[in-house]
């Protein structure tokens, strides 16, 4: 329980004391001694859930004096400009947890779930206790709670942040989304380490263009002066930036050995690629050392030496760090492979834009000997510039293409897969399905023992979202059961 009147005079309110027992922002997660938080959002307006949130047991009401409601509930807290105050109210109100814990940021398109992880799952190996907080949900990485945002809420995180600090966990690896950067989500966050992964076109529908999307990546480096910064220095716009602007305790990795005279460094050379994995050579301001990792793709490469030079920035010892490399596992539903003897390997794996499932085809070329399938689709309701784009990275990546449904909303999944086919040259080579089981399966059936199968798009997830309903459908289950049946020679 935390007393009100103490929380409230840092937005300077004067307010009589009132033990509660937590903030909400949603009136659906209101429970008896809780208070609600009504804000105007970008569809709603939290105000006409105020009688919803008292029903469900609020015992006090904070709201924006912009909110349209009718009440006469007593306390009700007026305040102008809620918003902008939210971080500083939900951050005193639990304890500033990030000022105790390790806190890491990571930022860019692609790679952020992947590089939590493995920041994660190194940091453990190295006997820090640790945990994750992004898309796949927050917690241990081998126990995950699931969340609606890749980065909760201003209220929502500092209360995971607290309740894992409360459990002794030290090290915090967080996923950081540009939503999240412009909606101020992690304000009031203490970064010990922010990580920069790459920057490609996605999420334009939110921010506009490419310049806008980037400055709100920028955020989570010049607005938090983390003590350590991570550069991928291969990637367009990190080039931009180390430019443009100085950081400090900078560390640059990627593959080019061009790093600021004041900044340290992990770069990667000699790589090696098998149905094994991945090894290579690494040169790094603190020695230099070979890896081996049982993951697919020179990405992972790029997350893993993220990941090594964010842990190397913090203090952590490199012999120790590499060890933990070997033991690696694939984050599920990111390169996650699935093999039955005298069946073609099906890689299930989470890219969901141009660039990725690009890279994810030519990371799986260069580890198997045979030809890459791909069975991919688009998000109904979400940038429609992307779709033709999509086809264009599949049919320059895949021996064959199986266009099928992702998650169509209120979309017409023909029609989706009408604008991605599109974006072919060659749209008479790709087979087209609507039902991605029946488009896993005629992949499956038209592919070789040597072929690999890439089944883009919804790596984790374990449901389709078609028109308003949410059906159980999940690939690397499905593509499991698949195998087996096939093994067992009744494919249906
Ligand atoms: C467009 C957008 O970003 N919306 C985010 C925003 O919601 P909002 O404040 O605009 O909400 P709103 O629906 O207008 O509702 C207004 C208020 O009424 C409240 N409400 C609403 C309904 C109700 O029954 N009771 C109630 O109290 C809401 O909790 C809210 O406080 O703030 C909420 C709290 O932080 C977010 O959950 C919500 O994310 C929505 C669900 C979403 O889909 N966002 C996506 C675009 C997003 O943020 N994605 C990134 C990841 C991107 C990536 O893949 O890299 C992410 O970090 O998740
Ligand atoms: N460093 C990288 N560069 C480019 N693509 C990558 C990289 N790492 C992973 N990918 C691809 O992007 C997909 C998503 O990876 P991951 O979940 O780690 O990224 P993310 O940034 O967390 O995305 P999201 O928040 O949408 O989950 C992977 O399935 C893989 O295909």
């Amino acid at each position: 329980m935390r007393d009100l009147k103490d929380i409230l005079k840092y937005i300077e309110i004067d307010a009589p004391s009132q033990l509660v027992k937590h903030l909400r922002l949603d009136s659906r997660e209101v429970t008896p001694g809780d208070v609600f938080v009504a804000i105007k959002g970008h569809t709603l307006d939290g105000g006409q859930f105020i009688n919803k949130a008292i029903e469900n047991g609020a015992i006090a009401i904070i709201a924006d004096r912009l909110c349209e409601f009718e009440s006469s509930f007593e306390p009700l807290y007026l305040v102008s400009e809620l918003d902008k105050k939210l971080p500083e109210l939900a951050s005193r109100f639990y304890s500033q947890p990030s000022q105790t814990l390790d806190l890491i940021g990571v930022t860019g398109t692609n790679g952020k779930s992947t590089t939590t992880a493995m920041i994660a799952h190194l940091a453990q190996f190295c006997s820090t206790e640790s945990a994750i907080i992004g898309t796949l949900g927050y917690g241990h990485p081998d126990n995950l709670i699931p969340l609606i945002n890749t980065t909760p809420s201003t209220v929502d995180l500092q209360h995971i942040l607290s309740d894992l600090n409360s459990q002794h966990k030290k090290l915090i690896a967080m996923e950081v989304s540009s939503h999240g950067l412009v909606q101020q989500r992690v304000a009031k966050c203490q970064f010990k380490a922010a990580v920069f992964t790459n920057l490609s076109r996605d999420h334009l529908d939110y921010h506009g263009d490419m310049a806008s999307y980037g400055d709100a990546k920028l955020m989570l480096f010049r607005d938090f002066e983390p003590q350590v910064v991570v550069l991928n220095q291969d990637d367009f716009q990190a080039e931009q930036w180390l430019e443009k602007y100085d950081f400090n305790n900078l560390i640059c990795y990627g593959r080019k050995n061009l790093a600021p005279k004041n900044a340290r460094y992990v770069y990667f050379s000699d790589v090696e690629y098998s149905s094994e994995g991945i090894s290579a050579q690494l040169s790094t301001s603190w020695g230099d050392i070979s890896i081996k990792s049982p993951l697919f793709g020179e990405f992972n490469l790029y997350n893993l030496t993220a990941a090594l030079a964010t842990l190397l920035g913090l203090g952590y010892p490199l012999e120790q760090l590499v060890a933990g490399c070997a033991q690696l596992q694939p984050v599920a539903g990111r390169m996650q492979a699935f093999s039955q003897a005298g069946m073609p390997t099906c890689v299930v794996d989470y890219a969901h834009t141009p660039d990725a499932l690009a890279l994810a085809l030519q990371a799986l070329q260069l580890h198997v000997p045979g030809g890459v399938s791909c069975v991919f689709g688009c998000g109904g309701d979400r940038d429609k510039g992307k779709r033709a784009l999509m086809a264009q990275a599949a049919e320059q990546n895949a021996n064959k293409i199986i266009i099928t449904s992702d998650n169509p909303r209120s979309e017409n999944p023909d029609d989706i897969i009408a604008d991605v086919a599109g974006g072919l040259t060659h749209p008479q080579n790709a087979h087209l399905e609507a039902d991605r089981a029946a488009a896993i399966r005629f992949a499956i059936e038209n592919a070789t023992a040597d072929d690999v199968i890439l089944i883009a798009g919804k790596g984790h997830e374990d449901y389709q979202i078609i028109g308003d309903k949410r059906i159980d459908f999940c690939d690397r289950r499905y593509v499991q059961e698949q195998l087996k049946k096939a093994v067992r020679g009744i494919t249906q």
